[in-house]
């Protein structure tokens, strides 16, 4: 009788669980799961007497009521996002969007799934996937949504505080505005000469393994160039990666298990507080930032110099504004900015590169450009004649459109109390919407013919019959009050570094896996990271 009534306990109090934390998402773990752990205990005490048999079966009932009620009712016709298409395990439990967010495939996953399922794609039991160009204005626009819980882990660990990534509302506008002063074009053209520094410092150690006859694994030295300038935009310098022609502090790695672990618990964003209270974990998180830490602590030290860095503006150094950010905003957006900052611009370089060689006819036009436009004796650095540069361009717009360095970019939500139309289908109050510019860009809708290949000439033919070239659905930076801060930095960034590197070297692939890279080595942890990518290099 004792055991029937602990039965029936133990099925109404996972039952009861489920319509709580239905209707109260909790946002950390500790408390929830603590509760959770504690209940069985606590129905055996009240409806039984304690013994480990007792304690197993409250357990085992509690919790397989409570999840089958969950997955149930997601799977359920009367869950609000019922009509949407998408994998079972996906709108059962978000332990699938974990995996994928693991597999680094999210992007190509996300493509399979809306070429079997269509413009919307249910990813998660209360997310969904649109690749629908007419709604990217709702959702990313003004008066379009908020970023969602996906960017919660985005606070910065060691410092407890947000940055601009997941900042939200007058607080994001008021921050931006700082943000918009640092990459101004005035600004720009202060970061020239700093930018071209290191480029000729890249160049430099290229010349040196080029007499050594020796492979150049140029996704390397692209990552030490964005890492090194973003050092000194952020914190007005100290990151000498292309001088040392190494990592050698092992910052990269570290970097990128942060990236990677924080992109998982983009799917299970209530568990990150729990996870950074765990014994070591803020020992280690300390260590990953020691050196963003060091570079702010030394930047103070120094003071405002002549080059007004983004550290002058984000710290409102020429005192504009009425409150001033705290040294650890300031930290926190610095750190965000090398991490935004580098790998997206070395990726970029890096697929750009892959194209070019990938693609000879059209490398061999890009080279008689830059002849044409930097003829002997010009400076490649001359930033006013990017402009005249279509052709690259236009290769530089089309290796993001293919391989868009934040292929999936994070979710928005839809506001609590307002279900809203998008692209034609009502969505639910709260459901997480993403936009990937991967499918975006590949989606035959709105880019044709060939919408798989590099076609760099399709941004500059005039549009004819049936080609389309929908630049709305162009997404590679964003779109709206949150796209790219720093898109004409990044674009100015890169356009010199290719600029010198194509118009010095001839380019070929130092092996046979040169040819299946950019199928194998391009992962994504919202940002993509890539594997080693080995050329030969000649001087011309
Ligand atoms: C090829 C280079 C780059 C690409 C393709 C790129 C792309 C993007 C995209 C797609 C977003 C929106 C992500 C989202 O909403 O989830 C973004 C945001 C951002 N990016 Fe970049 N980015 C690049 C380089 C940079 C660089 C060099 C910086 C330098 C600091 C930077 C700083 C930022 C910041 C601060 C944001 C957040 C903006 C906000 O929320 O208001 N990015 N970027």
């Amino acid at each position: 009788m004792a055991a029937d009534q602990l039965v029936v306990c133990s099925a109404i109090a996972g039952l009861a669980n489920h319509l709580y934390f239905k209707n109260n998402e909790p946002s950390t773990a500790h408390y929830p799961l603590l509760a959770l752990l504690v209940q069985p205990i606590g129905l055996v005490a009240l409806c039984s007497t304690i013994t480990l048999s007792n304690w197993l079966l409250s357990t085992a009932i509690f919790f397989g009521v409570l999840s089958s009620s969950i997955v149930a009712y997601r799977l359920s016709p009367w869950h609000p996002l019922a009509s949407i298409p998408g994998p079972t395990l996906a709108k059962a439990s978000k332990l699938w969007s974990v995996y994928i967010q693991l597999s680094g495939r999210k992007h190509r996953i996300l493509k399979e799934l809306h070429d079997q399922y269509g413009d919307f794609v249910r990813i998660g039991p209360n997310d969904v996937s649109c690749c629908n160009a007419d709604a990217i204005k709702t959702v990313y626009g003004s008066g379009g949504f908020n970023k969602g819980h996906y960017y919660e882990p985005y606070t910065d660990p060691a410092l407890n505080e947000r940055n601009l990534f997941n900042m939200r509302d007058g607080a994001h506008a008021n921050r931006r505005k700082l943000w918009n002063r640092g990459l101004s074009t005035d600004s720009l053209k202060g970061f020239e000469e700093v930018m071209s520094h290191r480029v000729q410092t890249m160049l430099d150690q290229i010349d040196r393994i080029v007499k050594s006859k020796e492979p150049v694994n140029i996704a390397a030295w692209f990552g030490f160039y964005a890492f090194d300038f973003m050092g000194d935009m952020a914190f007005g310098g100290g990151f000498d990666m292309l001088k040392e022609g190494s990592d050698k502090d092992g910052v990269f790695p570290m970097l990128q298990t942060a990236v990677k672990l924080t992109s998982v618990f983009t799917q299970i964003p209530w568990f990150t507080p729990t996870f950074n209270r765990l014994p070591g974990v803020q020992a280690i998180v300390q260590k990953a930032f020691h050196f963003a830490m060091v570079s702010g602590q030394k930047r103070i030290a120094a003071g405002p110099k002549e080059l007004k860095d983004l550290w002058y503006h984000l710290m409102d150094e020429d005192d504009l504004e009425k409150v001033k950010p705290t040294v650890n905003e300031v930290l926190a957006d610095g750190i965000m900015a090398v991490i935004a900052g580098s790998d997206t611009v070395a990726v970029a370089l890096t697929t750009f590169m892959w194209c070019m060689i990938m693609h000879p006819d059209i490398h061999a036009r890009v080279r008689a450009e830059l002849d044409a436009v930097f003829p002997d004796g010009t400076s490649v650095y001359d930033c006013d004649k990017y402009d005249e540069l279509k052709l690259l361009n236009a290769c530089l717009q089309e290796s993001l459109r293919l391989f868009p360095p934040v292929p999936t970019n994070g979710a928005r939500k839809i506001p609590l109390g307002e279900p809203r139309l998008v692209a034609g289908r009502l969505l639910p109050e709260q459901t997480q919407i993403y936009m990937p510019p991967y499918v975006m860009h590949r989606n035959p809708k709105n880019f044709f013919p060939a919408p798989d290949s590099f076609d760099p000439d399709r941004w500059l033919r005039p549009e004819s019959g049936s080609e389309i070239l929908n630049r709305t659905a162009y997404l590679a930076w964003s779109y709206g009050a949150a796209n790219c801060a720093a898109k004409n930095l990044a674009n100015q960034e890169m356009l010199m570094a290719l600029a010198a590197v194509l118009k010095r070297y001839d380019l070929s692939f130092a092996n046979a896996e040169g040819r299946q890279w950019a199928e194998k080595s391009i992962g994504e942890y919202h940002i993509t990271r890539v594997g080693k990518l080995e050329l030969n290099a000649e001087l011309r």
